[in-house]
């Protein structure tokens, strides 16, 4: 099954960084996001529910990055998408983390990682 749900270029305020004047100040996160999920269900149903709705995750992404804080954006990603495999039910994911101010000679620094649901068997 290849279908997939996507997110592109979401942008999220987080207290993210190792240093100590990382952790007194917001800073912009950029997510790609793929997420695998059968769309044919929704697409015969025309139902919302049967869907992955990237709006619905896309506000839980903002509200994580504005809820919690790391050091390590791999520890965020790490977090980040645990949460969203179990709260949204989602097979497999391919999340980009961008963190553009990072580095002045780069125009974005960051971290991509692919994980599956852990199968209760
Ligand atoms: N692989 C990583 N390298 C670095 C990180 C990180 O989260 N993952 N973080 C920093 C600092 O917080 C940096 O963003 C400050 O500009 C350095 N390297």
């Amino acid at each position: 099954m290849n279908d997939l749900v996507f997110i592109e270029g979401l942008t999220a305020q987080a207290v993210i960084g190792v240093y100590d004047w990382e952790k007194v100040i917001k800073q912009e996160l950029v997510f790609d996001l793929e997420m695998e999920h059968d769309n044919r269900e929704p697409a015969q149903t025309d139902d919302l529910s049967k869907t992955l709705d990237y709006e619905a995750i896309s506000n839980f992404i903002i509200a994580f990055c504005a809820e919690r804080t790391f050091e390590l954006i791999e520890t965020l990603a790490e977090h980040l998408a645990d949460e969203l495999i179990k709260v949204f039910d989602i097979n497999a994911l391919v999340m980009t983390l961008r963190k553009p101010g990072a580095i002045k000679a780069a125009r974005a620094v960051g971290v991509k990682i692919a994980r599956k649901k852990v199968s209760a068997y």
